[in-house]
This record gives C-alpha cells, structure tokens and sequence, in this order.
C-alpha cells in the first residue's frame, strides 16, 4: 500500500536519515534524489540522448536535485540549459556542493548555466529556447513551496506551459509540480490567473507520496506519478507515523476481495437487504439493490413503503421487493416488521431515496437502536440523522456513513471551504468523534477506519461518474461487500466497494466514452472489472481446473 504524506512526516524522515542513527550524508540524499528523476524520466522518455533540455532549479533543495539531474542527463547524452534562480549563497551546503560540480561541467555546447531572466531580450530567449527544446525538468519548488507563486517563477510556470499546450515540449516535475502545495493539493494561481501551477507530465516524487499528488487540484497537475525511495532506510520508509494516509491500488483490494470458494452457495455470500426509497424516488432503492446484485451479493431484498412497492415489483426479477406498511414513506409503525427481518439480513442499507419526512427520522432510529447486523448509512439517512452523534457513536464502528461532500457538510457542521482546505483532516476528525466508518465520497473519495483512524485515498473514477444514482449503485455495492467472505472488517469492504465502483466508472469510460454512461451500466461492468481484479490474484488450488482449461 503506497503511503502518503505531509511536508512535516517527510521533513521528520530526513532528519531522522541523515543525523539520527542512519547517519546518511545530505548530499547523497540529494544525489539519490537527482539520478532517482534522471533514470526514471529517461527510461519514460525512451533515453535522454540527443535531447535539448531546459532545467529550471529554485533557490530552494529542490533546486539542488536539478544540479544532479543536469549532471546525469548530461552523462546520458542530452543538451541541457539551466537556469540557475537562487543565488549561490542561498543554497543548502549540499545543493551548492552539487551546483559547484555542475559549474565545472559547464560549456556552451552541451551544459549552459544561465541566471533568472530579466530583460525583456532574456524572457524572448527563455521562450525560444522552451518552444526549440523537447523536455522542461521542473526542479523550482517541491516541498517547501507556501503561499502564491512569487516573480520570476510565476511568469516562468507561465512560460512553461505555454510551450506544453504548444505541444512543444515535455514536462518533468521535480518532487512536486511547482505551485501545488504539497500538503493540501490546493494551487496557486499568482496574481494572474494564466501564472501557475505548472502542468507536469510526469513526476518523480521522493520517499512516498504527497498529499498535494493525490488530492485535486493539485492531482490534475501531476501527470504521471513515481515514487522513488531514494535510498531512505527501509524501516524509515515503512515506520508509521500518527495518522496515516494510504492511496489504494489495484493489488491492495486484490488482497482484500478474496476467490469465491467453489463449493460456494447463495448463502456464503450474505444477505443483503436495501431498506430505503418513497413514492418520489423508487428509482433510487432499485439502483443501490442492483449494485448490490453486480457486487455478487447471494441474495438482496429490498424493503421499501408500501405505496412505492408497485414501482419496483418485477422490475428487476433478481431483486426480492416487498412493501412494508401503506405509506409513501416509512414511519416508525413500519420498525418492528424491519427489526424483526434483520435478524436473517448480513448487513442492512438505508438511505436512497428515503425522503426527509420527520416520520422517516422516528423509522431510522428506532431501527438503528435495535438492529444488530452492520448498516450502510447514505443519502437521505445521513440528512435525518445529522444530529445523532450519540447514536451512531454507540454503535458507530458497525456503520459505515457514506455522504458526499454537501452532505458531510451539512452533518459534521464544517463549511464547504473548512473541508477542501484540508479533506483528509476533516474526514479523520469526524470518524474519531463519531466513531463511525466513513466514505466521504469525492474527487477522491476518502475512507476513514472507526477503528484505526487510518485514512485511505481511493485511485479510481472519473468525472463521468459525477451524476445521479452512481451514489445509490455504491451503497449497495459496499453493502454487498461486507457481506463478501472475509471481509467482516467494515473498512476493508468499504475500500473494496469504493475502489471497485470507481474502477467500474473508468471501464465505462474506456467503452462508452468521458461522461453520459449511467450508473446501472456502471454497475453492469462490475464482473469484468472483478475479472480483472482475479488476474492479479493467484488461484488457490482449489480453483484450477482438474482437466484441461488454462
Ligand atoms: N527526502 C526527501 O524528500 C528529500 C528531498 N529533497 C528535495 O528537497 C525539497 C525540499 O527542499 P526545501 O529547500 O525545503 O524546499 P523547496 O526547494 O521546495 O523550496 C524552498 C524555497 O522555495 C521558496 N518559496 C517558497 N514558497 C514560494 C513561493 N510561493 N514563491 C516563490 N518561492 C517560494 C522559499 O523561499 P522563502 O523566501 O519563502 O524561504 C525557499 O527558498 C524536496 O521537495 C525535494 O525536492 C532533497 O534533495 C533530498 C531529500
Ligand atoms: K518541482
């Protein structure tokens, strides 16, 4: 699982490599770091030979890294400008080291190292030589980079960019894109709109992961992400730090999402009950079942009032629907009938379309004081029960409350602008203090354990998902993976569920194209996407063929 980070875990890692028992020198950090981009951007650009490069190096450590690169492409047969922003004796001791090696390199046919640009001739040349060369290494701000672009490098990110929309060059970022902060993803934009971030390609960042790389905006500036250890202690790199975050990938949900037995019936593969919908919104209670049904679920009920039950009966004949009561909506007359039932249900999900009737809320609570099996809180649920902390608490490390930005909002009381300064913060916070499993669904969506406060950033989806309903199918997709062998741990199925929902997203997009494919198609390609997930998985050897087959 790839670990992500703050400035301070990451400032914390190095102290502790160079003067804690490792005794690592600063300058073969930095050196590491430096041949780290130049091997890895090499290899991703097919080799660095005959290349014209522009390196821009900050006054800052991240600058000192792009003194190694310059060396190292050199050696690997590039031409290389680089512009030297810092003065020298701003620099690191290692990074001025590094600059002094550079300098012995430097000539005019292959090395030339040049100051900031300041006269309008010197801007002119910069542009030339962006628009003449194929590759720009971003070594101007990595981790140390606050506030709002500063001149020159506001104008120069400008440039930069320029030169890529012109389809002209390549672009490398150094640790982190210059102007995306690493901690919170959030951008700079100068004083001018057009001034930064900087768009990169491709970067190469140190030691782990960045918060700012995986959290939007800053995600969308990235490009393509490697993390290169740079020779950091491995013990250091795998200590856990108070409150991790972990970016999800494909082979951790193949860890989790085990082969089906082959002796395997409907009930090994739980029981999966939607209690949710009214009159206005049936369509929301079929979703969040089908998810449930595309999940593998072994058999899914779903349970709505009585007077919604003739729009849902016989739509979709995996689906077992029955009405409870009479009403439109439920009311806590129907709790009983619901409690009773729960006893033979794996796990129960309510909110889709319940509709915000104060009677609903009397429903919700009398039902979610007595059931015992794990519930799937979403949607309208989560609207009705914005004030019941203490309730969800007492029994919170067995519900999983999966609301989407405006309803975390809404329930947790922070503002929209508290939450996107710092989502992962705010997630943790609320899970500690309501003791619940969260999905704080998003670009990315985040989940939090009640039981570890670990945080984990999902990889997959797009924003063609961003429409009506891909909430719902998900609701009984996670609903459906907790009832999955082995995955009793309420996290672990909602990792599993949101990773799988958004991988389904990105299959839909590949077929269908950005935006316009449904949720109930969404839910459709979950088998593939579960095949897919299977080829990374080695077989038990009970699921081999015994003749023939591959
Ligand atoms: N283990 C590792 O990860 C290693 C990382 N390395 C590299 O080091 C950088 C972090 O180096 P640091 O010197 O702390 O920070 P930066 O180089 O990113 O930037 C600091 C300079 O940037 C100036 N700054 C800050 N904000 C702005 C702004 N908005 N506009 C313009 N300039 C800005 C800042 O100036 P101040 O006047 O504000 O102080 C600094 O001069 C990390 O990212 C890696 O690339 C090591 O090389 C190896 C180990
Ligand atoms: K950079």
């Amino acid at each position: 699982m790839q670990k992500i980070t703050t400035a301070a875990q990451m400032r914390n890692m190095d102290r502790i490599a160079m003067h804690g028992v490792y005794a690592m020198a600063p300058v073969v950090l930095m050196e590491n770091a430096g041949h780290a981009v130049a091997e890895r951007a090499g290899a991703w650009l097919d080799g660095w030979d005959g290349k014209d490069v522009v390196l821009f190096c900050g006054k800052g450590n991240n600058g000192g890294d792009g003194f190694v690169i310059a060396r190292h492409i050199l050696a690997a047969g590039a031409r290389v400008y680089v512009y030297v922003l810092g003065k020298e004796e701003d620099y690191s001791d290692e990074a001025r080291q590094h600059l002094h090696t550079l300098q012995q390199l430097a000539d005019e046919e292959t090395c030339l190292l040049l100051s900031a640009p300041q006269s309008d001739a010197d801007w002119q040349l910069l542009q030339k030589r962006l628009l003449a060369s194929s590759v720009v290494i971003d070594a101007m701000l990595g981790t140390g980079f606050h506030g709002s672009l500063r001149q020159p490098l506001a104008s120069i990110v400008a440039e930069v960019n320029a030169a890529a929309a012109a389809g002209a060059v390549t672009v490398i970022a150094v640790d982190m894109p210059t102007g995306v902060n690493s901690d919170t993803g959030a951008v700079s934009n100068g004083d001018d709109d057009e001034d930064g971030p900087l768009f990169a390609d491709m970067t190469v960042t140190f030691g782990a992961l960045k918060r700012g790389l995986v959290l939007y905006p800053g995600r969308a500036c990235a490009g393509h992400v490697e993390v290169d250890p740079i020779g950091m202690p491995g013990p250091l790199l795998m200590q856990l730090e108070e409150n991790p975050a972990y970016l999800l990938q494909e082979s951790d949900i193949a860890e989790i999402v085990v082969p089906r037995s082959p002796d395997s019936h409907k009930g090994t593969h739980g029981t999966i009950a939607i209690v949710t919908g009214s009159s206005q919104m049936a369509g929301a209670a079929l979703m969040a079942a089908h998810g449930a049904v595309r999940s593998g679920a072994g058999k899914v009920f779903l349970r709505v009032p009585g007077a919604t039950a003739p729009y849902c009966i016989g739509v979709q004949p995996e689906i077992m629907v029955r009405g409870v009561g009479t009403g439109d909506h439920f009311t806590a007359a129907d709790a009983d009938e619901i409690i009773a039932e729960s006893k033979n249900w794996s796990v129960l999900a309510m909110g889709p379309g319940l509709g915000r009737d104060a009677e609903t809320k009397e429903f919700l609570l009398k039902v979610l004081a007595a059931v015992t099996c794990p519930v799937v809180l979403d949607a309208d649920a989560l609207n009705l029960l914005a004030g019941e902390k203490a309730l969800i608490a007492s029994r919170g490390s067995r519900i999983i409350m999966t609301p989407h930005l405006a309803e975390f909002s809404r329930i947790s009381g922070l503002s929209m602008a508290e939450i996107k300064a710092d989502p992962i913060a705010a997630a943790r916070q609320f899970a500690s203090e309501w003791k619940v499993n969260l999905v704080l669904k998003g670009a990315p969506t985040l989940i939090v354990s009640a039981k570890t406060g670990n945080v984990y950033v999902n990889s997959t989806g797009n924003a063609g998902m961003a429409c009506g309903g891909m909430g719902d199918v998900l609701t009984g997709m996670i609903a459906a993976m907790i009832a999955h062998q082995g995955m009793s741990d309420l996290c672990s199925a909602a990792c599993a569920g949101v990773y799988l929902h958004g991988a389904a997203g990105d299959a839909c997009r590949k077929d269908h194209g950005p935006y316009g494919f449904t949720p109930m198609e969404t839910a459709d390609v979950l088998p593939q996407v579960l095949a897919s997930l299977e080829e990374d998985l080695a077989l038990p050897i009970l699921q081999q063929p015994l003749i023939g087959g591959k």
